[in-house]
């Protein structure tokens, strides 16, 4: 394990990315803020509703720009030291690794087979991996998809490991051509793997691929399933009752690892004790997009999730995450003693056999599986410790029921030059991550889209789900494959980005309703600003006479 002397160097670091020139930036904008909204109160009168709806809009943004601000204050990053941990720490602990898939149309089976695979493959010692596919759509193709997946993992996955493959993802890596010799040893080991992943066959090292385990939950339609989260819940079990590792990662089927050392760079991060001992419940992986249309999330990523990093530690974004099981059991970090163990009050509090059973459900095994995990007694062949029966148990629709499994997420002037601020600040951002004007241009008008459409459906969608009229409902989102990752082989993996494809970087639109408020607030805009020129032209027709103008009225979210 983790060698304690705080005089070797840390296994990970914080890295501060505290720029003065921003701060200063930030204040101006704070600054301007504040003398509008003091304007706006200075020249306040009753029943100018403009004028005060005016100012609560302001008000409100100047609250968002803050919370936003404050969030990007200090960012930082955290840097992993996988040499350290090599070198230092020589029994690695147990992950278990969770896939959830809902529906093989909507979600393409190649998917899951992807991601899977690339989980399979990562570096990290075989015996202490397992990777559960939760399937919510019980569906026979990805079923034997996964089986011939792990045929082929068989084969892919010491591949992977001979020729230290970055992306372990087949459909990813295999857009590359063969970049070695023609008689190279690994250009035979190439085509030969290519080959068989075309053809879906297999035969080969049993030793080097991690556990794989397949898993269907039961559902009823009078019993809430909770959809991926209460997937999330029945993986947490079997897996519990299966390998009951100490760490746990969840990753979305339409998602794959696209660095080999991930699991090892989270726990440089779990296992750095010389910040808190027990300091980390989980460590989120940012998420990148191989399609069009990510650019916005990838500058959001890099200010705001670095803020967060820079604070507090990120938030969770639903997949790419590992967590502590002990912590998922409901530790918390007065719970501890210095040497990570339970303290003797939270061994009374929670290992009390009511709350266990009121908490966990009436399974014997399962109750076992949690007393081991909080007590940090780990499975010690690392292999599959139960048979598939108090697996089967735990995955009955009513076994949650009466447990707690489930429950638990100058005015003008100063405008002008705030919207101008704000622009060129949010222009810099992108371009200063090697984004375009045009791909910042497209991501400004889809923040119009999202709050005139999104946002507003939403806020009665809350209302009415607080009232109990409505309940909430996951749709499973459909996976289009772009046809560039299903063409493997003979194309560099650049054709994907370099804009030959000409339907990438755009948005697909169906004939949804949420659009309406949107293109209505559009054509308001345009009739008013078309009015207001009109308007203009008269006004310097008529030399400055009485004639009214028509102030346009242009709302901006
Ligand atoms: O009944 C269900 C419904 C969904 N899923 C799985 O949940 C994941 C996310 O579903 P998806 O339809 O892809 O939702 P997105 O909107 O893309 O997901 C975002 O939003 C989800 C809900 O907040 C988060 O859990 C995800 O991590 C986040 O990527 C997928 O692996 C699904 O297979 C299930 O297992 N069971
Ligand atoms: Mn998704």
């Amino acid at each position: 394990m983790a060698d304690k002397s705080s005089s070797l160097p840390p296994l990970c670091e914080r890295i501060s990315y505290k720029s003065r020139s921003l701060r200063a930036v930030d204040l101006t904008i704070l600054g301007l803020l504040f003398s509008l909204l003091l304007y706006r109160i200075r020249h306040m009168s009753q029943n100018d509703t403009v004028w005060v709806v005016a100012f609560l809009c302001e008000c409100c943004f100047t609250f968002i720009w803050l919370l936003i601000t404050c969030t990007k204050w200090s960012p930082a990053e955290h840097k992993p030291y996988l040499d350290r941990l090599d070198e230092r720490v020589h029994e690695l602990p147990s992950v278990d690794m969770f896939v959830t898939t809902a529906d093989p149309v909507r979600e393409p089976p190649i998917l899951v087979v992807n991601t899977v695979l690339s989980l399979l493959a990562v570096n990290y010692p075989a015996n202490k991996l397992a990777c559960y596919v939760s399937d919510d759509g019980c569906s026979a193709l990805t079923y034997f998809s996964l089986k011939e997946a792990s045929k082929f993992a068989k084969i892919w996955v010491p591949f992977c490991k001979k020729y230290n493959v970055r992306v372990r993802a087949p459909f990813r890596y295999f857009l590359n051509p063969v970049d070695a010799k023609e008689d190279s040893e690994f250009s035979r080991d190439w085509e030969m793997t290519k080959v068989i992943w075309e053809n879906e066959e297999g035969v080969g090292d049993e030793k080097e691929v991690p556990h794989f385990v397949y898993i269907s939950r039961e559902k009823k339609p009078n019993y809430l399933h909770h959809y991926k989260a209460g997937a999330m819940n029945f993986l947490v079990r079997v897996s519990g009752l299966m390998t009951n590792a100490p760490y746990m990662l969840n990753v979305d089927c339409d998602m794959y690892a696209n660095e080999a050392d991930v699991v090892r760079q989270a726990m440089c991060i779990f296992m750095e004790g010389s910040m808190n001992p027990n300091h980390c419940a989980f460590v989120q992986f940012p998420q990148k997009f191989y399609d069009s249309n990510s650019d916005e999330i990838v500058v959001l990523q890099s200010y705001v999730g670095r803020g967060f990093a820079g604070i507090q530690g990120p938030v969770y974004a639903g997949s790419g995450c590992f967590h502590t099981r002990r912590v998922m059991y409901g530790l918390s970090v007065d719970d501890l003693e210095e040497d990570r163990n339970l303290s003797s009050v939270a061994t009374r509090k929670l290992l009390a056999a009511e709350r266990l059973e009121r908490d966990f459900g009436k399974s014997k095994e399962m109750v076992k599986s949690v007393v081991d995990a909080l007590q940090r007694k780990s499975n010690p062949q690392d292999t599959l410790i139960n048979s598939s029966e108090p697996a089967q148990a735990v995955g009955h629709c009513h076994y949650e029921y009466q447990t707690s499994w489930g429950k638990t997420g100058v005015c003008l002037g100063i405008v002008f030059t705030l919207v101008g601020m704000h622009c060129l600040y949010t222009l810099w951002e992108f371009m200063s991550l090697g984004f375009s004007v045009h791909s910042w241009y497209a991501s400004q008008s889809f923040w119009r889209i999202k709050t005139t459409g999104s946002w507003l459906f939403s806020i009665p969608d809350i209302i009415l789900k607080l009232l109990g009229v409505s309940n909430t409902i996951f749709i499973v989102t459909k996976k289009t494959i772009s046809k560039t990752r299903l063409e493997s082989g003979d194309r560099p993996s650049q054709k994907e980005d370099d804009g030959s494809n000409p339907d990438s970087n755009k948005f697909e639109f169906d004939g949804s309703l949420y659009f309406l408020p949107g293109t209505f607030i559009l054509l308001v805009n345009l009739t008013a600003i078309a009015g207001f020129s009109m308007g203009l032209q008269r006004s310097s027709r008529s030399y400055g006479g009485n004639g009214k103008i028509w102030h346009p009225t242009v709302y901006s979210f």
